[in-house]
């Protein structure tokens, strides 16, 4: 177990007090400081390569701590990578969230805690049910329906582990960076034709999932996330002009379910019930 904490934590988050939330994903750490329930500023770092303590988390998060801020913050973190977890757990604040504090049902044991908050995330924001595609270093599809039950999703390799395989593994294929753009479909250059194939195909791949969802529920919110987020939003509305009106782009999804699971340690109005 490698949750800490220095003082209790009923005592040590009130309303008005500031707090970490970190996540920590497979290409680096995603951090938010709080004022209560309040997301008042993120900042990504590269994953760490010391141990987090409380003298050199100043210098790894400068941008988002007061300069008065001597008292330990208290930091809930939320991890897919264990190597970088353990390098959190001697930091007094610290506190890992696992999958048993999450208000969902039919989770599986193995479940990115990732997926689950994110998820969590969207539903408490834009209700229940609701489908997250994740655009991270995997790309995920993660869905919940109204009674609060995982539905289920998939796993892929994410757009930039996709382009970096390639270039990697391939004698004549160059390392590309994502377009900005949407690439045309039948491309006649090398760089093209691979843009084409990992794009065109992931949105092929996108609708087959979203229209299924859709089907089965109609008004569900669907949200995009993750690092990639912004790009495949941009892909997905280049293309033939479907229903994007539901697609939303949110990229705090986790740090709204990392509120979530915090929200008993707040003094706070409690989030209405759900329909079922
Ligand atoms: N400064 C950056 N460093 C790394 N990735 C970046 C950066 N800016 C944008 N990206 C994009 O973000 C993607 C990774 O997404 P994200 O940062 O959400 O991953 P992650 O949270 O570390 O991974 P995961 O949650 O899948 O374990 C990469 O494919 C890359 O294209
Ligand atoms: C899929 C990733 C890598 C996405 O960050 C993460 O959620 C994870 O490690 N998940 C474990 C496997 C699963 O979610 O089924
Ligand atoms: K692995």
């Amino acid at each position: 177990m490698t949750t800490r904490a220095g003082v209790p934590e009923n005592t040590l988050m009130t309303f008005l007090d500031d707090w970490l939330a970190l996540a920590i994903g497979n290409s680096r750490l995603h951090w938010g400081r709080f004022r209560g329930d309040r997301l008042e500023s993120v900042l990504d770092t590269p994953h760490l390569t010391v141990p987090l303590s409380l003298d050199n988390l100043p210098e790894i998060v400068p941008d988002l701590l007061t300069k008065n801020a001597s008292r330990v913050l208290p930091l809930r973190i939320a991890s897919v990578v264990p190597r970088q977890t353990e390098l959190c757990a001697g930091y007094p604040g610290a506190r890992v969230i696992t999958l048993a504090e999450i208000p969902l049902e039919d989770l599986y044991p193995t479940l990115g805690i990732d997926r689950a908050l994110a998820v969590l995330g969207a539903g408490e924001r834009y209700g229940f049910p609701c489908l997250v595609i994740d655009a991270g270093t995997a790309l995920t599809f993660t869905g919940v329906d109204a009674g609060r039950r995982l539905m289920g999703g998939a796993i892929l390799p994410g757009l930039g582990l996709q382009f970096r395989s390639l270039g990697e593994r391939t004698a004549n294929l160059p390392y590309l960076e994502l377009p900005g753009e949407l690439p045309p479909l039948w491309a006649r250059n090398t760089r093209e034709a691979i843009e084409s194939g990992i794009i065109h195909t992931l949105r092929a791949g996108m609708e087959r999932f979203i229209e299924d969802w859709w089907k089965r529920y109609p008004d569900s919110s669907i949200v995009l996330s993750g690092g990639d987020a912004d790009r495949l939003e941009r892909y997905w509305r280049a293309g033939e002009g479907r229903a994007i009106g539901k697609l939303r782009l949110d990229r705090t999804l986790i740090f709204q379910g990392i509120l979530s699971v915090s929200v008993p340690f707040f003094k706070r109005d409690p989030i209405p019930p759900i329909q079922i």
